[in-house]
């Protein structure tokens, strides 16, 4: 691709932030925005100009939650750091926060530059790593400083699933938690119940039921629910923020409002799979079809289920949104065909995110485009602590941006879609909302549905400890909620002997 014009001014759209709506031309130069404000034409005689008239003016979008290329399952995501990220703008995600992920006894230090090495040559768009603890010992305690000091990383993720693979005991979740607390660094959690969905995989496997519907049936939402909660309950007792990654079901959002009621720094990401589809599609006839929703947690198959979840997510029960892209084709998936338990794990999302959010939530009636905006965008710069840098159209933010057109639509489907996969889970669905125009650091990089990106272009964005929305409240708890002992006399009175221990 040549080098576009570095100068962009965006005229006479409505800028869309998640404190307000307001009419705005647009001048970005250099990859930043440097002007918001009325009738900006005299900004520059050579900016390239792009006519935004009756269009939404939108902070490009983040997706708090990738797999490019993870190996997973004795196999590899199918969308790779330039395939997924490619798709990502070309359905208006800017960014990407993606996991480094290695297993038991790895270093995570090596780790994430195995990731870097993976990821820098094929980024599109900018992107960051969230790092896996899947291991306790004293190499992870002093990596994860490192990741934290050299490395711009200030989220940890723990899994409760995943047994012998990547499952922490309770006690290492516990240790997990506090030095993700002396690190200013947030604690998401995978949450399901690893050693239920062991025992229950099996048993389904001996009654007979190998498909993907089994799945589902060995970690139903109460194995999720029971989970969430309990990692809540061992994040408030070492007054640890955490954050729930996919939240699928409403057992565990509810174990997440419980958690906010309760006062405990807790944030919830659902994610474009239960947001906009269900998990009664492992029941399909087809094998393919069925396989093709496989993840984890499954998707639910109570279809209220994602309205259910986008209303909590319109008023602020849960907070931002991901997409846990993890795709594999049917090749991949049928390493699973006689047994759910080897269907390796992941759909889609990275690309339709947007237009499944605006659809089902905008459209639908539930939000409105403010808090559209916070939670594909804004919120996730803001726990991520890289707010006002992403996540906002203001004078000195970076020039990520998407013109959104509200009203034009578009059905979904794997014959169309840039992901590196066979299969979309969202086949079929018509959404209005469409990214017109993708700008990734001052670039047109979607242009009315021409996708011209530059792979290796994406820079990784480090990321700073201790956000303010993260860990202001955490910090002041510190100091004010000591516990104190009760002053009072001695007792004096007598005491019982007991027997000498055996
Ligand atoms: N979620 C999923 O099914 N695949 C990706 C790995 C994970 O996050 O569990
Ligand atoms: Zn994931």
């Amino acid at each position: 691709m040549s080098e576009g014009p570095r100068r962009l001014l965006i005229k006479g759209g409505t800028v869309v932030n998640a404190d307000r709506k307001f009419r705005a031309d647009v001048y970005c130069e250099d990859g930043i925005i440097r002007k918001v404000g009325c009738d900006l034409e005299g900004v520059s005689s050579d900016a390239k100009v792009v006519d935004a008239t009756g269009k939404l003016v939108m902070p490009g979008g983040i997706d708090t939650h990738t797999h490019m290329q993870l190996p997973f399952f004795g196999t590899t995501a199918a969308d790779d750091f330039y395939h997924g990220t490619r798709a990502a703008l070309a359905g208006g995600t800017t960014m990407i926060i993606d996991f480094v992920l290695g297993g038991k006894n790895q270093s995570l230090l090596k780790m994430y530059e195995q990731w870097r090495g993976w990821a820098d040559p094929k980024v599109c768009c900018d992107y960051s790593f969230h790092v896996g603890v899947t291991w306790w010992g004293e190499e992870v305690y002093q990596d994860m400083a490192t990741l934290v000091s050299d490395k711009g990383v200030n989220s940890f993720k723990m899994f409760l699933a995943y047994k012998d693979l990547f499952m922490l005991r309770d006690d290492e979740l516990m240790k997990a938690f506090m030095r993700c607390k002396e690190l200013g660094a947030l604690a998401q959690v995978h949450a399901e119940n690893g050693d239920l969905i062991a025992a229950q995989s099996e048993k389904m496997i001996k009654l007979g039921i190998t498909g993907p519907e089994g799945h589902e049936m060995c970690r139903p939402e109460e194995v999720e629910g029971e989970a969430t909660a309990r990692a809540i309950t061992i994040a408030s007792q070492v007054n640890c923020p955490i954050y729930i990654v996919h939240v699928m079901s409403k057992s565990a959002a509810q174990a997440v409002m419980r958690g906010k009621e309760k006062g405990h720094v807790v944030f919830g990401e659902p994610i474009a799979a239960c947001l906009g589809t269900d998990g009664t599609n492992y029941w399909h006839k087809c094998w393919r079809h069925a396989a093709g929703y496989v993840m984890g947690p499954p998707l639910r198959p109570d279809p209220s289920t994602p309205r259910y979840l986008m209303t909590l997510l319109a008023n602020g029960d849960l907070d931002l949104t991901g997409t846990d892209n993890c795709t594999f084709n049917a090749d991949q998936k049928a390493l699973g065909a006689s047994d759910f338990r080897k269907i390796p794990n992941g759909v889609n999302g990275v690309e339709d995110r947007m237009s499944v959010i605006w659809e089902k939530g905008v459209h639908a009636g539930l939000m409105d485009p403010c808090r559209y905006v916070a939670v594909t965008s804004t919120t996730a710069a803001r726990v991520f602590n890289i707010y006002p840098q992403k996540g906002v159209i203001a004078e000195g933010s970076d020039a990520d941006i998407v013109v959104w057109d509200p009203e034009a639509t578009r059905t979904i489907s794997a014959k169309t879609h840039h992901h590196n996969v066979d299969f979309n889970i969202f086949e079929g669905l018509e959404c209005h909302g469409i990214p017109l125009l993708v700008i990734s650091q001052g670039r047109v990089v979607v242009d009315h549905g021409k996708v011209e990106v530059v792979r290796g272009s994406g820079r990784y964005i480090p990321r700073k400890p201790y956000s303010e929305v993260v860990y202001s409240r955490i910090l002041q708890r510190d100091k004010v909620w000591v516990p104190e002992a009760v002053e009072r006399e001695p007792y004096s009175g007598p005491v019982i002997q007991l027997p000498p221990v055996q």
